[in-house]
Formats: structure tokens, sequence, C-alpha cells
């Protein structure tokens, strides 16, 4: 029979969720505590239990506990409205079903219990194992975070090769590091390494190691990244900027579980899960015969994505309170608070350094605001100038004028291919006045352009910037 039993000590939610699931066909039985729901599983039990996390008495997670035990087919839904990375870990790791964030979409949330319903009729519901790692505190209520926290979830039992795509500054290494401390590999290496950072010709080395005089400047022998990471995750940030041939020599590591140190004779065997991550369109660098297409389907078995910060405004506000608490206690002072409009102000912003940006605008103000309240006055010059904002949009269309008319200028006249040229001069131009305007400081021009510092120097490198 398809009927799911509702805990939750909110009658409103009860009643929504029992109006869309009768709408679907479902009987419903509710309970306002988990201890009338363990008295009744003594006699009965549903198909499927939605249960919320925060009730007097029993709480969701000790109920789930309880239920993982005592009746381990029955699958559960955790309804939590602290959407944070550990309500969804443990829900995960305790045994439930899947974990819906309130406020919830309630077709969502009945197509959730449908599927838990297959699972349940299936009777093959996944086990999950219990982890002891480090939680590492990442901050997102948006929807595309709660996806990456699910995924988080559901991965904490394999360690297989992930893929993040995201802007610089979006997480992608917090990310990383969440997905190892929560892998069967937590108590063993995780290792960070960024593609864009190295020069091109020490990649290989600095990955594989190399053996003593293999080349001018070796004086000992050296292990590599992979060797360190053994048994553990080997984190490769901007890996769309790495060189064909070390591709070539990645794919076959991941092929064969083995290599050889530059220079060396015998190969090294090593067990290394590889997370990838980069901002780039890497499809498009398959395309362009830039990437290794059969690398990149090896990589690409889950694919996680990164929003924009822009486009998750609803977490500006928790990661605010976060940061400044945060750089608050770094630097021993009192914490200061956003006035409701300083954080409107903020939440208008475009964010192009993403979450990182933010994280320094905090420590900034927590530095720089006269009082513990911080209002719009306040605020960072770039983030508090509706003037100048109309300014440049004014400029914004005389530049685009000038650009199209250029443009169609160059393609009547035959010119294809346009693309690589205007881009170098675009990013000439913009490193150059970037640079310029932040008197050369590396750092700051990076934060102004909206990159991190090591896509800065890599492009410099790119542009024969001295
Ligand atoms: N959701 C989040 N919650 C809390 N802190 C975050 C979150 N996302 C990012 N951060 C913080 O923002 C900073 C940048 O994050 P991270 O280095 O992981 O970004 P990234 O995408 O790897 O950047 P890049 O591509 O430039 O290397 C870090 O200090 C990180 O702790």
């Amino acid at each position: 029979m398809k009927n799911v039993w509702l805990v939750d000590d909110d009658a409103s939610i009860r009643f929504v969720l029992e109006k869309a699931l009768a709408r679907a066909d479902f009987q419903t039985e509710s309970f306002s505590n988990g201890q009338d729901v363990l008295t009744a599983l003594t006699y009965d039990q549903p198909a499927v239990l939605i249960s919320d996390v925060r009730m007097p008495g029993i709480d969701g997670m000790a109920l789930l506990e309880e239920i993982a035990e005592q009746h381990p087919n029955l699958p559960v839904i955790i309804m939590t409205a602290h959407s944070d990375l550990d309500s969804a870990v443990n829900a995960f790791q305790k045994g439930a079903f899947e974990y819906l964030a309130k406020p919830f979409d309630l077709d969502e949330a009945v197509s959730l219990v449908e599927r838990a319903y297959q699972a349940s009729s299936q009777n093959n519901k996944a086990k999950r194992p219990s982890s002891n790692g480090k939680q590492p505190d990442i901050i997102g209520e948006a929807p595309a975070m709660q996806e990456v926290f699910r995924a988080i979830g559901k991965l904490s039992v394999s360690s297989m090769s992930v893929l993040i795509n995201g802007e610089s500054g979006t997480g992608k290494e917090l990310v990383a590091g969440a997905l190892h401390n929560h892998s069967p590999r937590r108590e063993q290496p995780f290792i960070a390494l960024n593609m864009a950072a190295i020069p091109k010709d020490l990649v290989e080395s600095e990955l594989f190691g190399h053996e003593k005089g293999a080349f001018t400047g070796a004086d000992s022998i050296r292990r590599g990244r992979f060797e360190q990471a053994n048994g553990g995750t080997l984190f490769l940030d901007e890996i769309g900027d790495m060189p064909l041939d070390v591709q070539t020599r990645l794919l076959r590591v991941l092929a064969d579980g083995e290599f050889y140190r530059v220079g060396g004779h015998h190969s090294v065997k090593v067990d290394v899960r590889i997370i990838a991550a980069t901002h780039q369109d890497l499809e498009r660098l398959v395309e362009q015969g830039e990437f290794r297409e059969d690398l990149f389907h090896r990589l690409n078995v889950v694919r996680l994505k990164l929003p924009p910060l822009r486009e998750r405004r609803e977490d500006i506000a928790k990661l605010s309170e976060n940061f400044l608490a945060r750089s608050a206690k770094e630097l021993k002072v009192p914490c200061k608070i956003l006035t409701p409009e300083a954080l409107t102000v903020m939440q208008a912003f475009h964010w192009p350094g993403n979450v990182r940006q933010l994280e320094n605008s905090c420590r900034w103000l927590t530095v720089m605001a006269p009082g513990d309240v911080i209002n719009v006055a306040d605020l960072p010059e770039e983030l508090n100038q509706p003037l100048k904002a109309a300014t440049s949009e004014a400029i914004e269309g005389d530049w685009l004028d000038a650009f199209q008319h250029w443009l169609e200028q160059e393609l009547h006249q035959g010119k294809e291919d346009i693309w690589p040229q205007v881009q170098a001069q675009l990013e000439t131009r913009l490193i150059k006045t970037a640079l310029a305007v932040c008197h050369g400081h590396k750092q700051e021009a990076a934060l102004k352009i909206g990159w991190g510092r090591n896509t800065l120097t890599r492009k410099l490198k790119e542009r024969n910037f001295t």
C-alpha cells in the first residue's frame, strides 16, 4: 500500500504535505512526535517515513538511528530547516534515504516520496557507512548548494572521480576537501595542486617526482604529488591548464595505477582518487583539441557545478555573518554586524570574485568600519556606488557600440576565428588597467578582475607580461 507517515511538530507542515501527498494517491498518517512513531512501528510499518529534525522529545536524527537499527528497510526522508552540510551528511550517514531542506517545493517533496516508495517496494535500500571525518564549514542554502551537499553525502561511500566546475572563488577547493573528508580515504592525505600555478615544464616532475640526475638541478630523488597522495585524494585545480603530454601520462596512471618518476626506470604503484576542478568549459577544450577526450571522460564520472555567488544571493547574509565572525575572532576584535540596508547593498552587488571576494570584503570591514554596526556608508567603495554604476552603464554602452562597429568591419572583410584575437586584446587591456589601478599589486588586481591570483599569474605568462 502507498502509505506514508509524516512526523513533524509543526501542524501546518503536516497539513500541506498531507494534501500534496493525497493528490499523488498516497495515504498519509501524521504524528507530532517521534515517540508515537516508534510505538506505532511496533505494530505497523509505512512504505516511507518523512520526519522533521527538530522536534521536542526524540528528535529526527535519534528517530532515524532507531529506525535504521530496528527497521532497516524503511526509507526515511529527513526534513531540516538547518540546511547546512552537517545536517545533510549526518542524515545520510545515519541512513536517511534522502534529505529535504526547508523551505521545500511541494512537487519536489512528492517526487522524493515517489522515489523512496519505489526503492522501498524494490527493497533495495543502500546502506551508508558512518564517518567521523572533520566537517568543513561550507555555507549554502541555495538549491544549487543543497545539490552539492547531497552529492557529498551520497559520494561519501565511494572513491569516484569528481569534476568540479565553477568560477574562481566559488569554493571548489573547499568542496574537494569536504569530498575527501567524507570519503573512506579521510585518514589518508589530501593533496591539492593548481595546474595554472606551475610552470609547464615542471608539471610533470611535480606530479610524478623525479630521480636523482633526471635533469639539471635534480640533485636528489623527489617524490611527486601522486606518491604523496597515495591512499588519499589528489585535487587537481585548473585541470584545463594541464599540458597535453602530461594529460597523456595522467590518463595512463589512472588506467594502470602506476607510473615512472621522471628519469626513472622502475614503476611506482599508487592508489589515488582524483578530484579535478576547472573554471573552463572542458567540453569546448576537448572540441578544440586542447584537452584529451578520453581523460575528460575518466574525470567526468560525477560532475558538480558550483554556481557563482551572484546566482545564489540568498547565501550572502549567512556567508557575511560567518566571515565577519571569523575575521573578528582572528583579529581578536568584537564582531561587527551589517545593518539591513548594508546587507541589501551587499546582496545587490555582482561579486565577480565570488565567495573569496565576499570573504575579503568582510575582513576589510572588520578592520575599517568605524563602529560595531556596519552602515551602507562604511562599505568598500566598489560595493557602494550607485551613481558610478549608472555612469559605467553609459560607458559600457559606448565601448560595446565601438566594439560592434569594429567587429562588423572585420567580419565583412572576411576575417575568421576572431575570438582568440578579441580575447587576447581584451585580456591585455584588462590586466594592464587593473595592475595600473592597483599600483602593480597582483593580488588586488586579480580581485578587481574577478580571477584567482593563480589565474592572473598564468595570464601574465601567457600574454608575455614581464
Ligand atoms: N560555501 C562556502 N562557505 C564558506 N566559505 C566558502 C564557501 N565557498 C568558498 N568559501 C571560502 O572562499 C574562499 C575561496 O574558496 P576556494 O579556494 O575553495 O575557491 P576556488 O573555487 O577553489 O577558487 P580558485 O578557483 O580561485 O582556486 C576560501 O577561503 C573558502 O573557504
